[in-house]
């Protein structure tokens, strides 16, 4: 089946459930979009939706504001005078340490702080929910963020070698829970993993571009049907075609910092959760492809994802985790929050004698959601979303009055009614497409008659 008419079937089946009155559409020209299946008043409520996983930006974290690990919260909206100018994006402060003057401010009533990487939490269950993935990431913290501090990565929606690592944190601790959740044991799935190796070595079945032959993991092995059935969530996104380039994103040193800050610990959370004596393992050290080439088998898009048998892995959980940390996988986590990552804003309140009481706008993060990314963008859009709460969580209402089997858009850039095509072209940019609304043909269409 076509993987875009898969995930829209899966997706309107999880909007059937929530009795929104919309349904995913495929054309080949919008891609997956939505129609209206009712009218719609002006201010209707269509869906609030929390994120696979959200991450902070890397110009929010060199403000240097305590915020909630989990859901982006901020503890405080107020910056210090010493502050103020990176919030007007002048300059920006070098990158945050755990132990400087405005993270260890005091946090407010039911706000708790990591004492080892110094991450804020604003409730226990924005603790709980981010238990796992936040033990992964917690010693590899402050790297990750020099990393960040050390690149050019001006990508849009702050997407930063961090967002990288939450988005693999959070897979592996997907598996981990859903190996706990259906008991599946050690012994079952290196048991499932061993026979997979010795039947593809004696039937090679895929050869990747490059010729090289590729151990398939085949549909019917336990191993890959846990692996699918965690990123499924990733899988409904949309990806960018294998050629293009993303700017700001140097792929190969992002996915050696995240190989070498959590390969090990991931292999370790599936292997726990499976059971298995870790004490009387012989772990192999994992080892990777150094180029970042091309190959659709990554484990995010619909194909089977595969592993590379010069690598050796001793154990299912390495096997897994390799083609998690894979150059393909990566690469396709990127390209999917590229295309499909939406902002998370708010407001803060800088101290300055200049400006008092001066709110300025700031992109705290930038999460992936799974709903949100079925609405096409449009430059005059029928439906807006915003933050609930200040926290990462968004909810979608209509703008105006919407009729039966229309189009439901959003906007991804902020709009005015003057910004010109070519303004809106130049914002668009990053996100890889060519604006085909009915504001930019309209107006396309109004400059080809003015040239004639
Ligand atoms: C978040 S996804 C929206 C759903 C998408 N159509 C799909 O098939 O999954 C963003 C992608 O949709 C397409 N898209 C969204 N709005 C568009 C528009 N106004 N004109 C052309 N393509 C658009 C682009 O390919 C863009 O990268």
């Amino acid at each position: 089946m076509d993987p875009a008419v898969k995930a829209a079937n899966e997706l309107n089946a999880i909007f059937g459930r929530l009795e929104v009155p919309c349904e995913v559409c495929v054309t080949s020209e919008a891609g997956k979009h939505m129609m209206a299946t009712a009218d719609l008043d002006r201010g209707f409520a269509l869906v609030e939706e929390l994120p696979i996983v959200s991450w902070p930006s890397v110009s929010f974290l060199n403000l240097r504001l305590p915020f909630c690990f989990h859901c982006l919260r901020l503890a405080t909206h107020q910056l210090s005078p010493a502050d103020d100018a990176a919030a007007d994006g002048v300059s920006l402060s070098p990158s945050p340490s755990p132990s400087s003057a405005s993270t260890a401010a005091l946090l407010p009533e039911k706000w708790s702080r990591c004492a080892q990487c110094a991450s804020c939490f604003c409730s226990v269950d924005c603790q709980q929910a981010s238990a796992r993935t936040h033990r992964l990431l917690c010693s590899p913290l402050p790297q990750l963020r020099s990393d960040a501090n050390g690149s050019s990565a001006t990508v849009a929606s702050g997407i930063s070698v961090e967002a990288l690592a939450r988005c693999v944190a959070w897979i592996a601790q997907r598996l981990s829970v859903v190996i706990e959740q259906q008991k599946l044991t050690h012994a079952v799935l290196q048991a499932d993993y061993t026979a997979q190796r010795s039947s593809s070595h004696s039937s090679p079945n895929v050869a990747s571009a490059e010729g090289s032959v590729q151990t398939a993991w085949s549909a019917d092995s336990l191993n890959y049907q846990l692996f699918t059935q965690v990123v499924a969530p990733f899988s409904r996104l949309i990806s960018p075609p294998d050629s293009v380039q993303f700017d700001g994103v140097s792929l190969p040193a992002w996915g050696s910092a995240v190989r070498l800050l959590l390969a090990e610990k991931c292999v370790k959370l599936l292997l726990v959760a499976s059971g298995a004596p870790l004490a009387k393992l012989q772990l192999s050290p994992l080892r990777f492809e150094t180029e970042m080439h091309d190959d659709p088998s990554s484990c995010c898009s619909s194909s089977a994802p595969s592993v590379s048998p010069s690598a050796s892995p001793l154990y299912w959980a390495e096997a897994l985790v390799h083609v998690l940390l894979s150059a393909d996988t990566l690469r396709t986590l990127v390209g999917q929050m590229v295309l499909n990552a939406h902002g998370v804003n708010d407001y803060v309140l800088p101290v300055s004698a200049a400006a008092p009481g001066k709110f300025e706008w700031v992109l705290k993060g930038a999460g992936l959601y799974t709903l949100l990314s079925s609405f096409n963008h449009s430059c005059e859009p029928n439906a807006a979303v915003s933050n609930v709460d200040d926290t990462h969580e968004i909810a979608l209402t209509t703008t105006r009055p919407v009729k039966t089997g229309e189009e439901i858009t959003i906007t991804y850039i902020p709009l005015t009614a003057s910004a010109t095509l070519a303004e809106r072209r130049q914002l668009l940019k990053s996100y890889l497409f060519t604006c085909r609304c009915s504001r930019c043909v309209r107006e396309e269409k109004a400059c080809a008659v003015d040239v004639v």
